[in-house]
């Protein structure tokens, strides 16, 4: 998993003493007292890459390979362009710092780029990880490869990047011409594969996105310790064209017969979440042609790195190896031409993926066989660890959607404490989508780590007991600069989990006292508070109901006198408290809606028991027509309650949480409002019984009330709605003049 460099080869040798000279006056990486050291990385057999390491730091520098090339290949002022517009976007590429066209400097033209330090596989079939991990790794990586196909070119500013529509066809023959002009002998299967890709160009070849060319597991940077893409590397055969290309051409790995390892998701999963975070249908048309272009193209590239080889100029240590591998790559091309077209069969809108509904049903059982017998929770107990039921919540974790977590979320539902043993209880699992998304490094391996393993717990201060805290402008407790020190005064209350003896941190909302921060939703900030900080008071337990409501250990006033953390403990920034609140409350928001409509179908089932058996005016429950209807309106309440949530989470899969936050507001509203309902209606059919703490009604009525208030209350997201759907119809009436 290490970058493995070497001295530089022998045929890329260059003048050290010149790049130095050179890098010292035009760019501030290299100082004129520097000693550079340079050395070759070994993967890659196109254009030679180089480590270039000064005393203070290192960067990566890529150059064309020495000696005569092949027409229109080893553009690599080509590579810094495209990686300068997409570093622009925020697309995970290294920065690039520098290009050279000047020959004379070491020998052919170059640019130098940040050195991206991270995990790179170069075995496809992940050894050493954890099942759960390789999952999460894949997902990650189809994920970029989606969010890459849905960059609108126009605003990257690669006018005439690549020739557009037609990519299919030109593919074809560009790679028919680059492997004739490195044929060292005739191979008919080649040119029978040539033809057959010219004779079947699929009928969709005028679709254009930026492509990447070249996409595979082995040119990604992933993050030290989490399943994230940190940077996607090797731009040389990026262009513009049709983006199915590049998904087949990934997929084709996992279509070789190689030893597949438990984790790694099917063809088909792969190809439902590229899907879904693109947002078009499941079923594509012609794969067979695109996974065919792949591995032509991959028999034409071996063909040309064996070509270079025997010129000896090929940048890798075992070119030689790479001319027997070209007949057989053209022989499985055929066999894939010819394979029957199975793509996953329809639109699959709220279908979850193979790995989802595995998931799902490891949760069913392990909740029927563990969870749902248990009376209480045992810290120690961590056969859901094992089981690899963990941190189900958190995609980038996991290698779930959100919508494959609706499903599982739904049956955790079931159970008041079952989210716990699963470690996706809240308020935890909002905080650690916060460290997650916006934590530094330092914040990450601190908190997230052990929260992520569920060795602490965490809590959230957002709500106040002297002001309206529904209006998260109102929040007064002060932040205040003193030099490496921020100093945190004011009190909160309604923190969940405050009293768990394994809270170890909290997140606390809080308002700069500074005078440089003027607008509304720039005031405040987020901080992490080690709970043992002197001044961190636990006042005192609040009761819901009137009852303890211990089960994260309680909901505290907790007090905040003249508590000292460092600057660094802050999130994101000063006054950033708004933005992360945003990114942290959809997905947590939803969570607890598709539990609510778990938590409703174990109510309407209570429900239809006690009406099956018990009789009054000589009847069963059941057979009061007003019992009846309730039984019907619940499961309609029900039905709806669930579509929507399942719609909110394809929106948060596919368009993210700022997109999806009116189906976010509608959901949380409706589900909070149905649970109540179903529960009510459960509880009158239970009598006396059903407020009494023999059956579980009372309690789940509590917990289901309370999220009518909690995470903002209802009255709050009716009016967000109301204001989306306002500016909807306002662009659409704008859109229809
Ligand atoms: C069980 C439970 C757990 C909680 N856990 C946490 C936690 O871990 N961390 C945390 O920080 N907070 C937590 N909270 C607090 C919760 O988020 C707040 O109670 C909620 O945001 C409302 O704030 P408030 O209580 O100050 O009500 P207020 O802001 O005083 O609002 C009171 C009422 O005013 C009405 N209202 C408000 N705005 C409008 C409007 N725009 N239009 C019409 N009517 C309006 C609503 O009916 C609202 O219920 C929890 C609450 C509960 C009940």
């Amino acid at each position: 998993m290490e970058e493995l460099t070497t001295s530089v080869r022998q045929q890329h040798k260059f003048s050290v003493g010149r790049l130095q000279k050179y890098l010292s006056v035009k760019s501030q990486t290299v100082s004129n007292n520097d000693t550079l050291t340079v050395r070759q990385y070994s993967a890659g057999q196109s254009n030679p890459t180089f480590l270039v390491q000064t005393p203070s730091d290192s960067y990566v520098l890529r150059k064309k390979p020495p000696g005569e090339l092949l027409p229109g290949a080893h553009k690599v002022d080509r590579e810094y362009r495209v990686q300068k517009a997409l570093f622009s976007a925020g697309f995970p590429v290294p920065q690039p710092l520098l290009h050279c066209t000047d020959a004379e400097i070491i020998g052919t033209e170059f640019y130098l780029m940040e050195h991206v330090r991270g995990r790179i596989f170069r075995d496809l079939r992940l050894p050493g990880v954890s099942a759960a991990e390789r999952a999460a790794l894949y997902v990650a990586a189809v994920e970029t490869l989606a969010k890459l196909h849905s960059l609108d070119l126009a605003s990257l500013n690669l006018e005439g990047y690549g020739k557009g529509s037609g990519y299919c066809k030109r593919q074809v023959s560009t790679w028919t011409k680059q492997y004739t002009a490195a044929a060292t002998r005739d191979i008919p299967a080649m040119n029978e594969l040539s033809d057959w890709l010219m004779n079947n160009l699929p009928a969709t070849d005028d679709e254009v996105t930026l492509v990447h060319g070249d996409f595979r597991l082995d040119n990604l940077i992933i993050h030290p310790r989490e399943a994230r893409v940190m940077a996607v590397l090797d731009w040389e055969l990026s262009t513009t064209g049709q983006p199915l290309a590049d998904l087949a051409y990934f997929l084709i790995t996992l279509l070789k017969k190689m030893d597949i390892l438990s984790g790694i998701p099917t063809v088909e999963d792969l190809i439902s979440i590229y899907c879904r975070v693109r947002g078009i249908p499941s079923a594509l048309p012609q794969l067979n042609f695109y996974l065919a272009l792949s591995v032509f193209k991959m028999a034409g590239i071996a063909q040309g790195i064996y070509a270079r080889h025997l010129l000896g100029n090929a940048s890798a240590p075992n070119a030689a190896q790479f001319g027997q591998c070209v007949e057989p790559l053209a022989k499985v091309a055929l066999q894939l031409a010819q394979r029957s077209d199975t793509g996953p069969a329809g639109d699959s809108l709220f279908l979850q993926t193979a790995r989802g509904q595995a998931v799902l049903q490891q949760v069913k059982d392990f909740m029927r066989q563990y969870v749902l017998p248990a009376q209480e929770v045992s810290a120690k107990n961590r056969r859901e660890m094992e089981a690899g039921l963990w941190n189900l919540f958190l995609p980038a974790v996991s290698g779930l959607s959100q919508l494959d977590y609706a499903y599982i979320a739904e049956e955790t539902g079931r159970c008041l404490f079952a989210p716990e043993v699963f470690n996706c209880q809240a308020p935890d699992t909002g905080n650690m989508e916060v460290l997650h998304m916006f934590g530094s490094e330092e914040q990450k391996s601190k908190w997230l780590e052990p929260l992520l393993k569920g060795e602490i717990r965490s809590c959230f201060c957002m709500t106040e007991p002297d002001v309206a805290s529904s209006d998260a402008t109102n929040m007064e407790c002060t932040l205040c600069r003193d030099e490496d020190n921020f100093v945190i005064n004011g009190k909160k209350w309604w923190t969940s989990g405050a009293g768990n003896p394994q809270c170890k941190v909290a997140i606390v909302m809080c308002r700069s006292k500074s005078q440089d921060v003027k607008t509304r939703h720039g005031q405040h900030s987020m901080v992490l508070v080690p709970m043992d900080t002197p001044g961190v008071q636990l006042v005192r337990p609040l009761t819901v109901f009137g009852q303890d409501d211990a089960i994260h250990g309680g909901h505290f006033e907790v007090h905040f006198e003249n508590v000292r953390v460092p600057t660094h403990n802050i999130i994101l920034g000063e006054g950033r408290g708004f933005e992360i609140a945003q990114g942290r409350l959809g997905p947590g928001r939803l969570h607890h809606c598709m539990r609510a409509v778990g938590l409703a179908e174990l109510a309407l089932e209570l429900l239809c028991q006690r009406a099956a058996s018990r009789h009054t005016f000589g009847k069963k429950l059941y057979q009061h027509e007003v019992v009846a209807h309730w039984i019907a309106e619940c499961r309609l309440m029900i039905e709806q309650t669930r579509l929507l949530t399942l719609h909110a989470a394809r929106a948060l899969d596919t368009q993210g949480s700022r997109a999806a936050r009116k189906q976010i507001a509608m959901i949380k509203v409706a589900a909070a409002r149905m649970a109540c309902k179903v529960v009510d209606c459960a509880i009158q059919v239970y009598g006396g019984a059903g407020v009494s703490g023999d059956f579980p009604l009372a309690q789940m009525y509590s917990y289901v009330r309370t999220l009518r208030i909690a995470d903002g209350p209802d009255e709050v997201h009716l009016s967000s709605i109301a204001h989306l759907e306002l500016r909807d119809q306002l662009k659409k009436a704008q859109a229809k003049l």
